[in-house]
């Protein structure tokens, strides 16, 4: 195998035309922006800037949901993932099926049907303001943390392997996005989206197509990952301190889907941003094959990786050992010499994150409206609220930059960091939301207390995993030994001296060392055991005064074999009992199309 390595910076020996495809996208972006904010009602209510006038399509809407949580994070850090431990990694793919069938005809409804704005409306009716602003803190927590990693990783790996001024990229894309974002709305953060995942497929497939033919056709890459042991079967271990096996995936996997595509206000957004009910179902089962494209276009780039470098460490080489820099690195080897290509690739990274941001901001700022100001300024005008929003998206763009700094101190894979924030702040999320749908007899105590020690449990897990280390990568033969990432002095004495502290009890070290792709599954059930203890303990809710709509009959549902008295007995949780002035009054508030579940009627 020929490593190559000699021409470090292949970009930068390029010509003008990577420049200007680069610049092209920020320029397209910014444009999308710009006609937004000039056409239409041009972003003068918060329902245009915030909800897209709840006009849109199920095909853009689709294809902005899976920009929403594909970054820069997920085509680097897959590959990485599968050059170093083997396609275990694709079984993910099993759990988009129950990921997104929940969504659509669980989450979808319920929320679509209450025609709230922020998904943390929904908290306040079915338990209190109190719920809806521990939601809402939690949500903007996970937000802001998850950006930080997005905005940063594009930034670091360019500049690890073409020198590309780091903090400058980072400023950049925060700076593009925070204006097109400010200026056009959801709508411009939807169409951005549609376009920049087009310009994402086109890159990967590029990489994907000139790495096959480079390395000698497909047969010839099959045999070295096959030689390579990288492909891998279906790994059924039950031990759920196995970091990847089919059950961490396919099943921990389905319940980091809900948090993201059921609960997050991000998704949730665009749902409600659809023309109708249907519609919004319509987006989230189209978001399953552009779901698996993606991930199949990163697992192949992964081994494409491996056959070109055989399993032979080029990190030393290439001074550092990051295995997020070296996909960049492998990237850039494969690219050079075909001007418009590596262009093409520095596309295809900025406009995943562009699109993760974009649709982070303009989530941020909703809540942040709806959620925190707008219920205690209900005289506010509505120029003056637009305004406001505009501001708020521009103010998180700017913690977001301060946010990529604090990513710059950690040193795990990128992969890693970005999925255990999911099941770490989103797991207890989907917790609170499930709690409130699935058990009417949880009150606003008991989701409270549920939530708080929720997201204790997540962290205590999560930080004693970094200090044990234990459940980490093992990389597989041959060795590419994945080094400890560079760290100062001072951090790594740091690191010492807490793991000390951390691996002294040998039963929690196994707790600690519960595998990252079941933090949200582990995490949603602290909240929803809490919750209904705590409930229990202060008094459950009784059915009739729980609001009309905020229940979904699962064991209803379920149990539809059932002969209908049995039925009424097992589940009956119908909020028909409902004093009527109470209902009135919620139907003129929130404008709920008198739609209920019911039963005995609508099962
Ligand atoms: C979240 C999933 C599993 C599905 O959307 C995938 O896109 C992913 O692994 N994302 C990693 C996080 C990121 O790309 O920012
Ligand atoms: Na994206």
């Amino acid at each position: 195998c020929d490593l190559g390595l000699s021409t470090l910076g292949p970009f930068s020996q390029t010509g003008v035309v990577d420049y200007v495809i680069f610049a092209v996208l920020l320029a397209a972006s910014m444009a999308i922006g710009l006609y937004y904010a000039l056409s239409g009602g041009r972003q003068r209510t918060t329902q245009e800037f915030l909800m897209a006038d709840r006009s849109m399509h199920c095909l853009p809407v689709s294809l902005s949901l899976i920009a929403s949580f594909q970054s820069a994070v997920a085509i680097i850090g897959v590959p990485g993932e599968i050059y170093t431990h083997g396609t275990q990694y694709w079984f993910i793919g099993c759990s988009y099926i129950l990921g997104l069938l929940i969504p659509a005809h669980v989450f979808i409804p319920v929320l679509y049907r209450l025609r709230v704005s922020s998904a943390y409306q929904y908290l306040e009716l079915r338990f209190s303001k109190a719920v809806r602003i521990c939601g809402t803190l939690t949500f903007i927590c996970q937000m802001v943390i998850y950006m930080g990693v997005c905005v940063y990783t594009p930034a670091f790996a360019l500049n690890a392997v073409t020198g590309f001024e780091l903090w400058g990229t980072v400023l950049a894309t925060g700076l593009v996005c925070t204006l097109y974002t400010t200026m056009g709305g959801l709508k411009a953060v939807i169409w951005t989206d549609v376009f920049q995942t087009v310009v994402m497929f086109a890159g990967q497939l590029a990489v994907i197509m000139v790495g096959v033919q480079r390395t000698g056709g497909v047969s010839e890459v099959w045999r070295k990952v096959w030689e390579g042991n990288r492909i891998s079967g279906l790994d059924l271990n039950p031990d759920p301190t196995e970091r990847h096996t089919f059950w961490t995936l396919g099943v921990g996997g389905i319940f980091l889907m809900l948090s993201l595509y059921g609960v997050n206000q991000a998704q949730v957004q665009r749902y409600l941003s659809s023309r109708t009910e249907k519609e919004a179902v319509r987006s989230c089962y189209m978001v399953f094959p552009s779901l698996q494209l993606a991930l199949a276009l990163s697992c192949v780039m992964g081994l494409v990786m491996f056959a070109r470098y055989c399993g032979e460490d080029p990190s030393d080489k290439l001074g550092t050992s990051s295995r997020d820099a070296m996909v960049i690195y492998f990237v850039m080897d494969m690219l050079q010499g075909l001007p418009g290509l590596p262009g093409l690739f520095v596309a295809c990274l900025f406009s995943a994150a562009l699109s993760t941001i974009s649709s982070a901001f303009n989530s941020l700022a909703t809540v942040t409206m709806e959620d925190l100001i707008k219920p205690y300024f209900p005289a506010m005008s509505e120029s003056r609220a637009t305004l406001l929003s505009k501001a708020l998206a521009a103010s998180y763009g700017l913690l977001c930059l301060a946010m990529a700094y604090l990513t710059h101190l950690m040193g795990d894979s990128v992969l890693q960091v970005a999925l255990k924030i999911f099941g770490m702040v989103g797991g207890p999320i989907l917790g609170l939301f499930s709690l409130g749908m699935f058990f009417p007899w949880a009150n606003s105590t008991g989701a409270v207390a549920g939530l708080g020690t929720g997201l204790a449990v997540a962290f205590w897990v999560g930080i004693g995993s970094i200090f044990t280390r234990s459940s980490g990568a093992r990389p597989l033969p041959p060795d590419c030994t994945a080094i400890l990432n560079t760290t100062t002095a001072i951090h790594t004495a740091l690191i010492n001296h807490l793991s000390l502290f951390f691996s002294r009890p040998t039963g929690l070290k196994r707790f600690y060392s519960l595998s990252y792709m079941w933090y949200s599954a582990f995490n949603c059930f602290t909240v929803i055991l809490i919750g209904l203890i705590i409930s229990f303990l202060t008094g459950p809710m009784k059915e009739e005064d729980v609001t009309p709509g905020t229940i979904y009959p699962l064991l209803g549902k379920l149990l539809c074999f059932l002969p209908e008295h049995l039925k009424k007995k097992l589940c009956c949780v119908t909020p028909l009992g409902q004093t009527v002035s109470k209902m009135m009054e919620f139907k003129e508030q929130h404008m709920i199309p008198c739609h209920r579940f019911k039963c005995s009627t609508s099962l």
